[in-house]
């Protein structure tokens, strides 16, 4: 499981850097725009200079409306920016056409400019808060637009969590429907330490994380902590040699 952590500007993607052995992807966003607000193309920028080169930095392209040519257009700003991984977080398409179609025209523009991007197309957990596509429906979303790997994460930060919303057991529905249409799966959504034994079992793909590894847990006042980064990664381990040491159910 790679593991991808969310630092809010150049500050805490320094803090990422000094933990750069620890973490996979390093994830630009804003979140005082959302959960996956997007933040400024010089910010990208600089975090792609900030950190190491084998680190794949990845962007959101925010919390985006159905608006397919608006999308395509920021989406390629991101990859412009310096971003290979570009997340688009389905907000306000209420349909899977809908959410396919921003997602086509986020996969061409990216693609035509840096035919190796991956493009990631996110939903929500909580998708019934806020009115847009159903989770278990992003996997097939991302397969008919193109898109490299389907994502969850939570809209609303109020404290709820992936799993209080979408149960282990539809996390696992929801990755078996991506690795059947050959995408990765990514998830997050308030995981903590204590959730990887879980998403480590059903396969997941990709862990988002950001306030797990802040200060005091809080991922708006808290700043991301090396240290913490450290520890959540030792955990990923010792969970992957568990899992792998646990004979396969017949
Ligand atoms: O993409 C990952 C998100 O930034 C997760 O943030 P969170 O762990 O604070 O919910």
């Amino acid at each position: 499981m790679l593991l991808l952590i969310s630092p809010d500007g150049v500050e805490e993607a320094l803090a990422c850097a000094k933990a750069a052995d620890h973490l996979d992807i390093v994830d630009v966003k804003k979140p005082d725009e959302g959960s996956l607000g997007a933040n400024f193309p010089w910010v990208i920028r600089e975090i792609r200079g900030a950190v190491p080169a084998d680190k794949p930095v990845s962007a959101t392209v925010g919390d985006v409306p159905y608006k397919p040519g608006t999308v395509a257009q920021a989406a390629l700003g991101a990859a412009v920016s310096g971003a290979t991984y570009i997340k688009v977080g389905l907000y306000g398409c209420t349909t899977p056409d809908q959410a396919i179609e921003v997602m086509r025209g986020v996969v061409r523009a990216v693609k035509d400019f840096r035919p190796d991007a991956f493009v990631v197309a996110s939903g929500y957990a909580d998708a019934h808060r806020i009115g847009c596509v159903s989770p278990l429906a992003l996997p097939d979303i991302a397969r008919r637009s193109g898109s490299d790997a389907a994502m969850l994460d939570t809209a609303i930060k109020d404290g709820t969590r992936l799993f209080d919303h979408v149960p282990p057991e539809a996390c696992g529905e929801f990755v078996r429907l991506a690795h059947d249409a050959g995408l990765l799966a990514a998830l997050a959504g308030s995981v903590k330490r204590e959730d990887l034994a879980v998403l480590t079992r059903i396969g997941t793909d990709i862990v988002g994380v950001r306030g797990a590894v802040c200060e005091g847990g809080d991922r708006n006042s808290g700043r991301i902590q090396p240290r913490l980064v450290a520890e959540f990664r030792a955990e990923m381990d010792r969970h992957a040699r568990e899992h792998a040491a646990t004979p396969a159910a017949s």
